[in-house]
C-alpha cells in the first residue's frame, strides 16, 4: 500500500464515519467565528434549543465590519449593519459562553491572523470558520478550510462537519528564492502558472525547498491563498519552523502535554511514497516580484514585464475575460506594468498584515515619502497583538513619517466592508488576495502585490521593481 499524504493523515485521524455515497463526518478540533457569517448560526441554534457541543473549541473575533479608526464600543460604528454585526457577535458569544477577543481587546484581528497568533491553532488539527481564507491555517499542518453558515450551525451543536474527501495535489516549489522575491510573489507566480481552477476539488500540500526556506508567516500567506487557486485547503507538513513558532502560544499545549504533542506533529509530513493526484513543479528561480493586472488573482505578470496580448490567447472563454477585464480596469494590453498609475495602497488583510509584512514595508518607506499622486496609504496590521508589536519596533513612526496612514486592526480595504475603500476608477497597490470587480469599492482597481512592492508603489506613484530600489 503506497504510503499517505499529509492530507491522508489529517483525515484519516478525525474521520467519525464513511458513507457508502463518499461523505463523511469528520471531527472539528477548532471552530473560528466572526461576526459576518454565525449571526443566522447561533439564531438557528437558539431556534432549536440546542448548545454548543464544545464550548471551549470555538473561539471568536471582530474582522470585517470594524472601523479602523480608534472606537470604544458598538455604538459608535456609523454603518447599521456593521454595527448590529459586531453587537450581535458579542450578544450571542456571551449568551452561549465562547470565547471572543472583541472591542478594545489587543488580541482582536482577522479571524486568520488571530487564530494561529493565540496557539488556537496548531499542526494536526481540523480548523473551520465561516471565511475561505481560513486555509491560510494549514500552514500550521492543519485541514483547515472555510464552511458556510449552516455548517457553522451544524459545527456548533455537533462539533463534525459532513465532508468529501478532497483529491491531494502537491505543488513543488524548489529552489532559492531570488532578493525581493516574497511569499506573495510565490503564491501569485503559482496561481498565474495552475489558474483559479487550477486547484479545484484538491487539497494543495506546498512543497519543496522554496516552501520550506519561508517563515511560517510566509507559509501562511501561500496557504491564504490556496484558495484562489481553486482549492479548499492549503497546507504545508511539520518542520522545526512548524514546531518553533507554536511554543509558547497562550492556547498551544504546554508542560508535560508539549513533548507528547510535539511528537506527534513530527508525523504530519507526507511519506515518501505517497501518492498525489496532482503534482506541479516550480522553479523558485523563474519568480519574479509578481503584479496582477485584471480581475482574477491569475491575470498576473512579473513586475518588469508587459501586459499581455488576449488575442494570442487560444481559449475563446480566457480571452473574452481578459478584454473585459481591460476594460475594466481601463488598461490596455502591451503597456508595461511601471507605466500604470497607483492611486491608493493598502497594505494590510490576513494574507500580508503580519509583523514580517509590515517589516517588509517599513524598509521600503524608510527615509522616504508617499508620492504626491497616491491618495492615501493605509497600513492596517492584523491584529492588536502585531500593532503593539510593530509600535514597539517603531514601525508605525517610520510609516507615518512616509506619508503613510496608520490604522487598528481589521479586514479594511480588503473588501470594502467599512469605510476604507476605493472611489471608482481609482488603482490600488493591495496587499489582499482578491482583485475582482468592486472588490474594494464600486468600480474600485485593484492589483495583488507583495507589502515591499505595496510600498514601493506609494512612494513612486506607480509600479516599480523593489529589487532596483537603492
Ligand atoms: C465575509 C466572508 C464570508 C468572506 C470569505 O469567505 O472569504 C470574506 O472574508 C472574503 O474575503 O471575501
Ligand atoms: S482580510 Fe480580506 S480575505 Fe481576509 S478574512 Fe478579511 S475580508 Fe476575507
Amino acid at each position: 500500500m503506497a504510503g499517505k499524504t499529509l492530507y491522508d493523515k489529517l483525515w484519516d485521524a478525525h474521520l467519525v464515519a464513511q458513507r457508502e455515497d463518499g461523505s463523511a463526518l469528520i471531527y472539528i478540533d477548532r471552530h473560528i467565528i466572526h461576526e459576518v457569517t454565525s449571526p443566522q448560526a447561533f439564531e438557528g441554534l437558539r431556534l432549536a434549543g440546542r448548545q454548543p457541543w464544545r464550548t471551549g473549541a470555538a473561539v471568536a473575533t471582530i474582522d470585517h465590519n470594524v472601523p479602523t479608526t480608534p472606537f470604544k464600543s458598538a455604538a459608535d460604528i456609523t454603518d447599521e449593519t456593521s454595527r448590529i454585526q459586531v453587537q450581535t457577535l458579542q450578544d450571542n458569544t456571551r449568551e452561549f459562553g465562547i470565547t471572543e477577543f472583541g472591542i478594545g481587546d489587543v488580541r482582536q484581528g482577522i479571524v486568520h491572523v488571530m487564530a494561529p497568533e493565540q496557539g488556537a491553532v496548531v499542526p494536526g488539527m481540523t480548523v473551520v470558520c465561516g471565511d475561505s481564507h481560513t486555509s491560510t491555517n494549514g500552514a500550521l499542518a492543519c485541514l483547515a478550510h472555510g464552511i458556510g453558515t449552516s455548517e457553522v450551525e451544524h459545527v456548533l451543536a455537533t462539533q463534525t462537519l459532513v465532508a468529501k474527501k478532497m483529491k491531494n495535489m502537491q505543488v513543488k516549489v524548489e529552489g532559492d528564492l531570488g532578493p525581493g522575491v516574497t511569499a506573495k510573489d510565490v503564491v501569485l507566480h503559482i496561481i498565474g502558472v495552475i489558474g483559479t481552477a487550477g486547484g479545484t476539488g484538491h487539497a494543495i500540500e506546498f512543497a519543496g525547498s522554496a516552501i520550506r526556506s519561508l517563515s511560517l508567516e510566509g507559509r501562511m500567506t501561500v496557504c491564504n491563498m490556496a484558495i484562489e487557486a481553486g482549492a479548499r485547503a492549503g497546507m504545508v507538513a511539520v518542520d522545526d519552523v512548524t514546531v518553533d513558532y507554536v511554543k509558547g502560544r497562550p492556547m498551544a499545549p504546554s508542560g508535560e502535554q508539549w513533548a507528547q504533542a510535539e511528537a506527534y506533529w513530527r508525523t504530519l509530513v507526507s511519506d515518501d511514497d505517497a501518492r498525489f493526484d496532482t503534482v506541479v513543479e516550480i522553479d523558485a528561480a523563474d519568480i519574479s516580484p509578481q503584479v496582477s493586472w485584471g480581475t482574477s488573482p491569475e491575470m498576473v505578470v512579473a513586475v518588469n514585464a508587459s501586459l499581455p496580448d488576449p488575442q494570442a490567447e487560444n481559449d475563446e472563454v480566457k480571452r473574452s475575460g481578459m478584454l473585459r477585464a481591460y476594460e475594466y480596469m481601463g488598461l490596455k494590453p502591451g503597456i508595461k506594468v511601471g507605466d500604470i498609475p497607483v492611486d491608493r495602497v493598502f497594505i494590510g488583510s490576513c494574507t500580508n498584515s503580519r509583523i514580517e509584512d509590515l517589516r517588509a514595508a517599513a524598509d521600503v518607506a524608510k527615509g522616504r515619502k508617499k508620492a504626491d499622486s497616491v491618495k492615501q496609504v493605509l497600513v492596517v496590521p492584523g491584529s492588536g497583538l502585531v500593532k503593539k508589536q510593530a509600535e514597539q519596533e517603531g514601525l508605525d513612526k517610520i510609516f507615518i513619517e512616509a506619508g503613510f496612514e496608520w490604522r487598528e486592526p481589521g479586514c479594511s480595504m480588503c473588501l470594502a466592508m467599512n469605510p476604507d475603500r476605493l472611489q471608482p476608477g481609482e488603482h490600488c497597490a493591495s496587499t489582499s488576495n482578491r482583485n475582482f470587480e468592486g472588490r474594494q469599492g464600486n468600480g474600485g482597481r485593484t492589483h495583488l502585490v507583495s507589502p515591499a512592492m505595496a510600498a514601493a508603489a506609494a512612494v513612486a506613484g506607480h509600479f516599480v521593481d523593489v529589487r532596483e530600489l537603492g
